[in-house]
């Protein structure tokens, strides 16, 4: 479904399409959607891949037959595996390729965020095919994104793209897991994704993929709300990709947000990892929801965490104990120690200084309510 105005397409393809023999990587796939990608660059559309399978094709490398490998031995499959697939994309084009790897810390940093969305910008300008891929070598728990449709929804929001394509080994989002359930059904369009949606959901059932449905929808709820219509598709088929082209929906398609979220706030529910929580009272709670207000120091009943200046934090009511939204606190943890249920007026006077020189302890334009309350 190559509509005509999308521009921009970051294109994810799982682990299972690289190397669904662990054997290397495979041709038997990656022709058809390599000739995608060179059809869409031939129509100016602008492509982004973001490749699963480093560790999938460095795998045949190592001997070792358990199901469950060690990350050490993962991150030395994934360093050689990545060359192998790097080699492999850039066989099948004749323009350059570049190797983008990230980490979440990359996403959420906001400098690094802006290096990266500028070197995206540039490659694409100078006709270069960006292949991004977690930066599985280096990346730890706290560092990595974990799954990289999630990763390519971020790219996404980055690039501002238009769409985003996930080619999968199943042709969309059905009612249950197909390769469970025999009587699950396709849905093909969803314009509003809710915790019904969610728990259609189950885990990946091939030997090499990561998140199955669940990141996958994650994915769609990230890149939907920033305007950037989202499909599952199925990477196996080269009639997918003729579908594509030809402008029909081959899986499952989810639409845009007519009305996207500022690119700012995006990022703070989208990107951000929360570092603590800051527990507010009820008066404070209808201040945020009913009335848009900054969250300020008075309306503070408790800090749970250890958080920075400039880390994300969930805010959450202490008496129904939900959460309620979740913003960028201007203050470290341990300054909300001793100024918590304070007025703004007496901050100087406890902290000895005022930080920032605002009395806002979450600013209401780094702050996003939590739809599902
Ligand atoms: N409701 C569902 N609809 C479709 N597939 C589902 C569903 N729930 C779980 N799955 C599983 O998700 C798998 C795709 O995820 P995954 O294996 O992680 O793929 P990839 O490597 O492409 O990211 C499918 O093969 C399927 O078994
Ligand atoms: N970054 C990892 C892949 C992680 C991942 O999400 O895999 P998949 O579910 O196959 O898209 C790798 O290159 O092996």
């Amino acid at each position: 479904m190559l509509k005509p105005s999308w521009r921009r397409v970051v294109l994810k393809v799982g682990s299972a399409l690289i190397a669904p023999d662990q054997d290397g990587c495979s041709e038997r796939y990656l022709r058809p959607i390599a000739e995608f990608i060179q059809q869409c660059r031939q129509l100016n559309r602008e492509v982004i891949l973001v490749s699963s399978g480093s560790v999938a094709a460095g795998r045949h490398h190592f001997q070792f037959q358990h199901q469950r490998v060690p990350i050490a031995l993962k991150r030395a499959m994934a360093a050689v595996g990545q060359t192998e697939m790097m080699n492999f994309w850039s066989r099948c084009f004749d323009f350059p390729c570049a190797q983008v790897l990230l980490t979440h810390g990359d996403l959420s940093d906001r400098v690094r965020h802006i290096n990266v969305k500028n070197t995206l910008k540039r490659l694409l300008d100078h006709g270069v095919l960006p292949i991004v891929n977690e930066n599985d070598t280096i990346a730890t728990d706290e560092l990595k994104v974990g799954d990289n449709d999630n990763l390519a929804a971020m790219v996404a929001s980055v690039v501002q793209a238009d769409a985003l394509i996930i080619c999968s080994d199943v042709n969309g989002l059905y009612t249950a897991d197909p390769n469970k359930d025999p009587a699950a059904k396709l849905i093909p369009e969803v314009r509003q994704i809710t915790p019904e949606i969610y728990a259609l959901a189950g885990g990946a059932s091939s030997r090499v993929g990561t998140g199955g449905m669940r990141t996958k929808i994650e994915a769609a709820e990230k890149a939907t709300a920033q305007g950037v219509d989202t499909l599952i598709v199925d990477g196996h088929q080269a009639t997918t990709f003729q579908c594509l082209l030809a402008g029909n929906n081959p899986g499952t398609i989810f639409y845009g947000q007519k009305i996207p979220l500022p690119a700012k706030k995006h990022w703070v529910r989208h990107t951000l990892r929360a570092k603590g929580e800051i527990w507010v009272d009820d008066g404070c709670v209808d201040a945020l929801c009913q009335h848009g207000a900054s969250l300020l120091s008075s309306g503070i009943v408790r800090v749970k965490g250890d958080f920075a200046p400039g880390d994300a934090v969930i805010v959450r009511c202490s008496v129904s104990k939900r959460s309620i939204a979740k913003g960028v606190s201007r203050f470290s943890a341990s300054q909300l120690f001793s100024i918590k249920g304070q007025h703004s007026e007496k901050i100087a006077s406890c902290l000895g200084f005022c930080p920032n020189g605002s009395n806002a302890v979450i600013h209401r334009s780094e702050m996003m309510l939590l739809e599902k309350l």
